[in-house]
């Protein structure tokens, strides 16, 4: 009893408690938490899984054992072995307690998203939602793919940041931006698929579902459309504009392996982490506001009378800084992210060597989840109405997301917590803002909106299953 493991349902034998997963992995954690605890355990074929679904079982693991704990959980797909990882990436690092990680996070924290940095860099994505604005101008009447524009957008704002230029543009016609789109797409995809090897430690080098040899193969043709412009920009310096991220990255004495190593390396891991769970988070959101009138309303009222009317007809510029102090639409932000958070089982972490949690063994080698979906929905943490979108339960409220309050996490808290959070609560409502005020939005087929599909697709991110189809129309604001 003095090593006994989280509770858990029983496993099979072999396969231990996979079947007992399902598709919808988060809702099925959730039940296992309901019944068994806040702290779980199962195992998946021979790995071990501990599971928190409560704000105190996830401020264990993220605060009391922040140092131990926020080793990460290599996913077998990811195509590099852990000693390459760790000397060289940062979202797959598999150890963070090093000299090199923390000047990396450094890094992050002091020059690409520090306050001055995500200040200086308003203009970039001021212009990239401008532009979308302009090309939704072409597309009245006509249903357009939320995620598809928000991808775009939250895409080619970040390639603004990281080396200055667009990578894909709205319209998508060259061959490049479609090659790299669908290559970005099904790297997502892989990621997010259930592999065999992840439970089966023998099956790894054959990897037999070969998810891990496509992602070998998607990361060297991302690498050959990124790696000419690193070289490039090496050989002949920045051709004019702002600092970016490269600039940053070669001041740091960041090698060219580090930067873009067989596109492992910091633009393809900054892409990929910040690019869909903004786009998921927008998506969400406009689902949402079409769902509750009411919160749509407010919102537009408040867009009326704080951003600047339309000029002969066009959309003003709207101004980061002023839709930074927008109550409403910050409470929007996090009403979705409370109901929808991005990544619902956070990234996975690891026990590297074995400790107590809650007094249970915690072996080493088991790999750590945090249920935020779970925590973000319970009743006994969120008793006002959790499972409806309101707003307003954060207005006059001190719950954020800066990893303080551990029953909203949609960041994470502790060494491993997202860097990007101040990038992404910038990018998130200047975008909904510029959708919102430029335009009436409708649903495609005379659908009732309160009757909107909601349900989810289980990933790393979790995504409508149903892609939202919105109508943009003349604003009547
Ligand atoms: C709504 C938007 C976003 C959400 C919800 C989100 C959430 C997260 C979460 C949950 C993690 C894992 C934390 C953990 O392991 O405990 C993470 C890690 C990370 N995120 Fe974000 N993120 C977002 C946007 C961004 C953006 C815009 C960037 C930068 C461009 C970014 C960069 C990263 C990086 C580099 C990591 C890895 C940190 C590490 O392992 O040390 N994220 N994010």
């Amino acid at each position: 009893s003095k090593h006994r493991l989280p509770p858990g349902p029983k496993p099979w034998p072999i396969i231990g408690n996979i079947p007992h997963l399902g598709k919808q992995v988060h809702v099925s954690l959730q039940r296992f938490s309901q019944l068994y605890g806040p702290l779980i355990s199962l195992r998946l074929g021979s790995q071990l899984v501990v599971i928190a679904s409560s704000p105190a079982a996830a401020a264990e693991i993220l605060r009391t054992h922040d140092r131990l704990l926020s080793a990460r959980y290599v996913a077998t797909v990811v195509p590099y072995d852990t000693v390459e990882l760790d000397r060289k990436a940062i979202v797959w690092a598999s150890n963070c307690n090093n000299d090199r990680w923390k000047a990396f996070r450094a890094m992050f924290r002091n020059q690409m998203f520090s306050a001055r940095a995500i200040e200086s860099q308003a203009a970039v994505r001021e212009r990239k939602v401008a532009r979308m604005v302009e090309f939704l101008q072409g597309k009245l009447g006509e249903p357009v793919k939320i995620a598809e524009l928000a991808f775009a957008a939250i895409f080619d704002s970040l390639s603004n940041l990281m080396f200055s230029r667009d990578c894909i543009g709205f319209e998508s016609s060259s061959e490049t931006a479609n090659r790299l789109k669908s290559l970005i797409w099904r790297m997502m995809e892989l990621g997010t698929k259930t592999n065999f090897a992840d439970y089966f430690p023998v099956l790894k080098k054959l990897d037999p579902q070969g998810l891990r040899r496509e992602m070998f193969r998607l990361c060297n043709e991302l690498y050959s459309v990124w790696q000419p412009e690193v070289k490039e920009r090496r050989e002949r310096g920045r051709p004019g504009g702002a600092e970016d991220f490269l600039d940053i990255f070669f001041e740091n004495g960041l090698d060219d392996d580090q930067i873009d190593w067989l596109s492992l390396g910091f633009l393809q891991e900054l892409f990929s982490a910040g690019t869909d769970t903004s786009m998921a988070t927008i998506e969400w959101a406009m689902a949402e506001l079409i769902r509750n009138k009411g919160a749509m309303d407010e919102l537009r009222d408040e867009l009326k009378t704080k951003l600047s009317p339309p000029l002969d007809g066009k959309p003003a510029l709207i101004d980061e800084s002023v839709v930074a102090q927008l109550p409403y639409l910050s409470a929007i932000v996090k009403e979705t992210l409370r109901l929808h958070p991005p990544a619902p089982l956070l990234l996975p972490h690891r026990a590297p060597e074995t400790c107590k949690v809650m007094n249970y063994t915690v072996p080493e080698g088991t790999h750590i989840v945090v249920n935020v979906w779970a925590i973000s929905r319970d009743p006994k943490v969120w008793e006002d109405d959790p499972m409806s979108f309101k707003p307003e339960r954060f207005i006059g409220s001190s719950v954020d997301f800066r990893g303080q309050d551990f029953e909203f996490l949609p960041f994470s808290a502790g060494r491993r917590m997202c860097p990007g959070v101040s990038l992404a609560t910038r990018q998130i409502p200047l975008v909904l803002a510029a959708l919102v005020r430029s335009f009436d939005w409708s649903l495609s087929d005379g659908e009732d909106p309160t009757e909107l599909d909601m349900s989810e697709k289980f990933g790393t991110t979790l995504e409508k299953e149903r892609p939202l189809l919105l109508v943009p129309n003349r604003s009547s604001l």
